[in-house]
């Protein structure tokens, strides 16, 4: 059975769905489980809220994590992160990478953000959005974890204990056994770690056949999925597309992401439905300001598209926020004023909640309790559909560029 430990609830659901769409059961548990796993399955993906924590205590939830997956059967082991690798130059990926090799007893790796399908590339061991390189993409905006280099050798080796090495394009393409000399000649020469090029899905097919026997393989959900694939060959009987999907119910979308997609979503969006920003400066000093966030939500519950709540700025404002109340304290009220707006709307009876933004969402299922997901229906590469393990209550959690420009409608024109 493969064990994931997703840093963040998006790349958690990212990774669970192309686990699912590739042929292997999962199921996505928010947190370490208090008990131990109750259903037979292939996959068990455990979402942390680790991504940008202080390193010991990314690196403390990430090892009890792999400890309750050892206990409940897991061998090979996913690091999943985001695959514009969001992190600090402290960390977080480094130290729990390291963390995890020494708790596996094991003394190689691959870092693998690559995510094809949805334009995260890497070549010459640079990792691309699209056509641009990471740190020209937007990302190096991005509020919490701006990404200033796109060179993953150095962006590891700043937050790492060992060397990162680069397999390139060209052996790459030369298939898996040749893939498993070059980490051989790597490890030779002294290094821990892989950055591996991938500039569509068929090196991520050959990197998964070379990776088959890694107990620890890192990256983001594009390698995944293709070891999924090539697992799932063995036992095709298990292949099942999900159809889970939400009934049309009360329904609110969530932004709390300021990323150049989500931007673009918000806007789109905000044509069609009811939309209220959420404002930085009430959210630190009016204690009421949830609760009357909350009355305008219900206010527009039978509306034909669901109510949008959003914190979601272009970059020059959000600089502007950032420098007039600080970036943490900023960012922290946000979060905590979606938590307790959506706190406040289940309790209300809101069944469907679409939720944009990494750590928005992390924080918006915390708050919600739900012990895991259920995964259902793609409604876009890597955002699917998830149902509460013993509730009607269902979730999208989109990631910060996931998704078109009509993320948010199309979502709940997939209701039934
Ligand atoms: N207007 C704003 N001013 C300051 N901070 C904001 C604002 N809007 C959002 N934020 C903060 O920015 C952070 C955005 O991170 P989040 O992980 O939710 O989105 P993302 O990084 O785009 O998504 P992902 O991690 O899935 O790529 C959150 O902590 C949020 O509270
Ligand atoms: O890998 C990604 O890009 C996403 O799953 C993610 O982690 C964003 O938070």
């Amino acid at each position: 059975m493969l064990g994931v430990i997703a840093d963040d609830f998006t790349g958690a659901s990212d990774i669970a769905s192309f686990l699912v769409e590739n042929g292997l059961s999962t199921v996505q548990m928010n947190g370490v489980p208090k008990r131990r796993l109750q259903s037979a399955v292939d996959a068990v993906v455990i979402s942390l809220k680790s991504r940008s924590n202080p390193v010991e205590e990314a690196v403390q939830q990430s090892l009890n994590t792999l400890n309750w997956l050892q206990h409940n059967g897991c061998t090979q082991f996913y690091f999943k992160y985001c695959s514009t690798f969001d992190s600090t130059a402290n960390g977080n990926i480094g130290p729990v990478t390291d963390a995890l090799m020494n708790a596996l007893d094991t003394d190689f790796t691959v870092i693998t953000p690559a995510l094809p399908i949805n334009g995260r590339t890497i070549f010459n061991g640079y990792l691309f959005v699209g056509q641009t390189l990471l740190n020209e993409s937007g990302m190096q905006n991005h509020p919490i974890t701006p990404m200033k280099d796109a060179n993953l050798m150095r962006l590891m080796d700043a937050q790492a204990d060992g060397k990162t090495g680069l397999v390139g394009y060209a052996d790459v393409i030369r298939g898996a056994d040749h893939v498993k000399c070059c980490f051989d000649q790597l490890k030779q020469q002294g290094y821990r770690y892989a950055v591996v090029d991938a500039v569509d899905n068929v090196q991520l097919a050959v990197l998964a056949k070379a990776i088959d026997d890694f107990k620890l393989v890192t990256g983001g959900s594009g390698l995944a999925a293709y070891m999924a694939a090539h697992k799932s060959k063995n036992t095709p009987q298990k292949t099942q597309k999900t159809a889970l999907l939400p009934t049309k119910a009360d329904s609110v979308v969530l932004s709390g992401s300021c990323s150049v997609m989500t931007n673009k979503q918000v806007e789109a969006y905000k044509t069609k439905a009811a939309h209220k920003w959420l404002d930085v400066e009430q959210s630190l000093n009016n204690p009421n300001y949830a609760d009357e966030l909350y009355q305008w939500v219900i206010e527009h519950l039978n509306d034909d598209y669901a109510p949008m709540v959003y914190a979601t700025v272009p970059p020059q404002k959000l600089k502007e926020i950032q420098q007039q109340f600080g970036a943490d304290n900023a960012s922290h009220a946000i979060e905590s004023t979606f938590a307790t707006l959506a706190k406040k709307l289940k309790r209300y009876g809101v069944k469907n909640f679409i939720t944009a933004g990494g750590e928005t969402s992390s924080i918006v299922v915390q708050e919600l309790g739900f012990d895991g997901f259920q995964i259902g229906k793609q409604i876009a590469p890597g955002v699917p559909w998830l149902k509460a393990l013993d509730e009607e209550v269902f979730l999208a959690l989109k990631s910060g560029n996931f998704g078109s420009e009509t993320f948010f409608a199309y979502a709940q024109e997939m209701f039934v």
